[in-house]
């Protein structure tokens, strides 16, 4: 090999550890307590100053980093529905301006009350000081507590209170007293409020900056923070009251596993690589870390072998090193150059992927756990399948993680999904690149650094998420040894103020712990990877962001109200395209809301040919419950068609298909009358359900709408589309902008058939047998027993389109009226 001359080596910079300002050693450890509300559903109200204030976004970013469902709204002068027909809807109230709680409209505060204590809900407020304000001490009105606004603080503690569970009682610091924030909020105490985090001012007197409320004055029971989650103490202390509000003693657990990898170790432009003395440091930080701070610790290291000694001379004996102490590491595999995943088919991954292992053979690296890593998230989302194939393949792979799920940002919304077998855990950032290699040219200072370590971004990032798992690279441990200091100080900095029990353990683990704790998270959301440039980037071979045949119209159905018509007569247009027929189910695709969903885009984008309108009519989605949320992830400015048919004919035509298909519960009923009773023997049961559910439109509606717009979605008469489907589908076309088609003169009524059939070539093609089916008339007191039943749901049906000056079909209105 050429002799390449070291270059010359900076030496690492002394940077004092971070200490500890105080030293609490045994904890006093207070049982966890948590509230019990009067079972309400488990989701949060959140009344915010302004959608976009920065306290208030500051607020849903816990939120959404916890998981917690909730719903924000403006304050307005209406509150909100809080109750549904038999619970409570909200486990807490979150209202962000206190004074604005104070200032409500009188019966809307009542409402608000008895809400609180009929339900043992509880409201977390927060109070700023109002600048310029001369008034220092105001007591809260409705309450005998006092405060006082615009104070400032020499110190913070956390006070004994069973709120605390991350936060350690008596954890305190102080505040330098000429430059600190003079505007706090400070609650005096009282004999019917419990402090939980207190602050003295100069004259020492102690003061609340949390207070609790027991609700001995009025019946609810408040947590008030006079403080902005800005500093890390109070946010601590959002966080501890969020879980005592919400948790119990099986969601809440102060074991928080850490796992960092170090990328791809020999990967690394020379100058910048690690050395002999870089590899014993990084040996002796992963003893300290395992023995001081974080249990059974150990780094992670991913390789491509084509990298080894790829260094200077220092730098080789540096890599020489590392696998000279293999052992010591756990170890995961990249491709074999650091290749991007989505430039290659499965064949050239494979390939690389093999040697790549048979590197590992010869060097002896032990690989351990079926774990690997793409270079820059190449192809684990987007997901390249021919990837996540030659990753199952060559090295058994069950397990990987990516910062790009749903987005990159923001990164409290990371989330994790099981794709083909392999489970993909949300990973966090750090802060620690492979251009951050020195303190003294840390891009923003490395001032920021120290920021986040202490009480900021990287400190929560471990409170709020039962498992990180970080991405650094070699560079960070050369040099500088940058990563080495933020790890030591992060433990550090966790030790001092948190409970948590910091921890290590295998990746395979993480992803069984990940999934049990977030079951609704193993399938994944897909969405359309050109609406997202870093998506886009790395889009695998098989996407291509100019031709992605999405289909841009679905047909919802519902089942069995002459879908199967309309998308047949939809495609005599030139300018439309419909999938290809899919074996197995009726030639539906099925995707939203069912089993193909799991085989991903590049399955669903390869039934579909271009054309101005690509369509798919799968009359299952009208009534899946996930099916709106699906199909809003992935398409969200798709037009969609619901036809309106006589729920009562639809039931019928429903119980018909069954027999047709000879479903064993539907022969043992004595007849469709059975099926109808208000409670038919158990066999029958789900029959009934599968008859009736799908004919109670507006709540099937309500769904769709939650994510799509009334404008996007046009409905279809089932009765003018029998009998008049020219003209229907000429209105289709024209609301689609589709240029005009002369429908009729395809069309034809065929008299043996008793529905309309396209002409081609002078003669008739009708649908197939089973869609208009010749069976007996449903009798009279069948039809009066189902109107009866979606009497309900048929004014609602009307009420919502005459709501919309939408057109009223004859059915309904004449159903409506038979009723009045
Ligand atoms: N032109 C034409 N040809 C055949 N059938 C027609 C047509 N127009 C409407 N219909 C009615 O469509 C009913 C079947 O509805 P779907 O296609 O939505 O059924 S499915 O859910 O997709 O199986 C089917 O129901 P049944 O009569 O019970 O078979 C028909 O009433």
């Amino acid at each position: 090999e050429p002799y390449k001359p070291p270059k010359p080596r900076k030496r690492p910079k002394p940077v004092e550890n971070y200490t500890c300002p105080f030293e609490i050693n045994d904890i006093p450890k207070n049982p966890p307590i948590f509230h019990k509300n009067n079972g309400t559903d488990a989701k949060i109200l959140v009344i915010l100053d302004s959608l976009f204030s920065r306290h208030g976004k500051s607020i849903i970013q816990v939120l959404n980093s916890q998981k917690f469902a909730f719903k924000a709204e403006a304050v307005s002068k209406n509150l909100p529905v809080l109750t549904t027909a038999r619970k409570g809807r909200y486990s807490l109230i979150i209202v962000e301006n206190y004074y604005k709680y104070l200032n409500m409209a009188r019966w809307n505060r009542q409402l608000l009350d008895k809400y609180c204590k009929e339900y043992k809900v509880p409201v977390f407020s927060f109070i700023s000081s109002k600048p310029n304000d001369q008034l220092k001490r105001i007591r809260i009105k409705g309450s005998s507590l006092w405060m006082w606004q615009n104070q400032r603080i020499q110190s913070l503690t956390a006070t004994p209170s069973p709120i605390h569970k991350i936060s350690k009682i008596g954890a305190s610091r102080q505040f330098p007293p000429a430059n600190s924030p003079s505007d706090w909020v400070l609650f005096e105490s009282a004999p019917n409020f419990e402090p939980i985090l207190t602050g003295t001012v100069k004259s020492g007197y102690e003061r609340a900056v949390v207070v609790r409320d027991k609700g001995r004055e009025d019946g609810v029971e408040r947590i008030l923070f006079g403080r902005n989650l800005t500093d890390f103490q109070v946010k601590m202390v959002f966080l501890d009251s969020l879980w005592w509000a919400m948790g119990d003693e099986k969601s809440v657990s102060m074991d928080r596993f850490i796992q960092v990898d170090i990328d791809d170790v020999f990967v690394g432009a020379q100058g910048t690589r690690i050395v002999e003395e870089d590899v014993r440091q990084l040996i002796t930080a992963q003893h300290e870390f395992q023995s001081k701070y974080v249990e059974n610790f150990q780094f992670m290291l991913g390789f491509s072998g084509s990298y080894f000694r790829n260094g200077d001379e220092l730098e080789d004996r540096g890599d020489e090193l590392l696998i000279e102490n293999a052992k010591n590491f756990v170890w995961f595999p990249h491709m074999w150059r650091h290749n991007h995943a989505h430039e290659h088919n499965f064949t050239y991954l494979e390939a690389i992927m093999a040697q790549n292992r048979l590197f590992a053979q010869n060097m002896k690296i032990p690989v351990d756990y079926p774990y690997a890593i793409a270079p820059q998230h190449d192809g684990v989302f987007p997901v390249h399948e021919q990837m996540f194939e030659a990753w199952k393949k060559v090295w058994n792979v069950s397990a990987t993680a990516t910062e790009e799920y749903p987005h990159f940002k923001p990164s409290t919304h990371r989330k994790g999904f099981i794709h083909s077998g392999i489970h993909v855990l949300p990973r966090q950032t750090c802060g620690l690149y492979t251009h951050t290699q020195l303190f003294d040219e840390y891009p923003e200072g490395f001032e920021k650094v120290q920021k986040s370590i202490q009480g900021g971004d990287l400190f929560f990032t471990i409170l709020m998420n039962p498992i990180s798992i970080f991405m650094t690279h070699q560079q960070n441990y050369a040099h500088d040894r940058m990563a080495l200091y933020t790890f030591e100080n992060l433990f550090r900095f966790l030790k001092c103020w948190t409970n948590l029990s910091l921890k290590w353990q295998d990746p395979i683990k993480s992803a069984q712990l990940y999934f049990e704790k977030f079951p609704e998270e193993k399938t994944p959301v897909w969405t359309n990877p050109c609406q997202d440039p870093r998506h886009q980037a790395i889009l695998p071979p098989t996407l291509n962001c100019t031709n992605m045949t999405l289909p841009n119209l679905l047909i919802l159905g519902p089942q069995k109200t002459g879908s199967t018509a309309l998308a047949n007569f939809l495609t005599l247009h030139p300018n439309v395209s419909q999938n290809s027929p899919i074996p197995g189910s009726f030639e539906e695709v099925q995707f939203f809301g069912g089993a193909n969903y799991l085989k991903g885009i590049d399955w669903y984008l390869s039934n579909f040919q271009n054309a101005s309108i690509i369509f798919e009519k799968s009359a299952t989605y009208f009534d899946n419950p996930v099916a709106p949320k699906q199909a809003s992830s992935l398409i969200p400015n798709t037009k969609l068609v619901v036809i309106l048919q006589n729920p009562t004919q639809r039931a019928y035509s429903w119980f018909q298909h069954l027999l047709a298909h000879k479903d064993p519960s539907a022969l043992t009923a004595a007849s469709f009358s059975e099926i109808l009773e208000e409670n038919p023997p158990e066999t029958l049961r789900k029959i009934r359900q599968r008859c009736i559910s799908g004919g109670r439109y507006v709540h099937h509606l309500g769904k769709w709408l939650e994510h799509f717009s009334l404008a996007q979605i046009m409905f279809i008469d089932a009765d003018e589309l029998r009998d008049e489907p020219a003209r229907v589908l000429t209105a289709l076309a024209k609301w689609l902008d589709l240029p005009d088609f002369p429908f009729e003169t395809h069309l034809r009524y065929s008299p043996s058939k008793g529905f309309h059939c396209r002409l081609i070539e002078g003669k008739t093609k009708c649908l197939g047998e089973s869609k208009g089916r010749k069976y007996p008339k449903m009798s009279d007191v069948e039809r009066e027993k189902l109107d009866k039943i979606f009497g309900l749901d048929n004014s609602a049906l009307y009420k919502f389109l005459r709501k919309n000056r939408l057109k009223i079909p004859n059915w309904l209105e004449e159903s409506v009226r038979i009723r009045a």
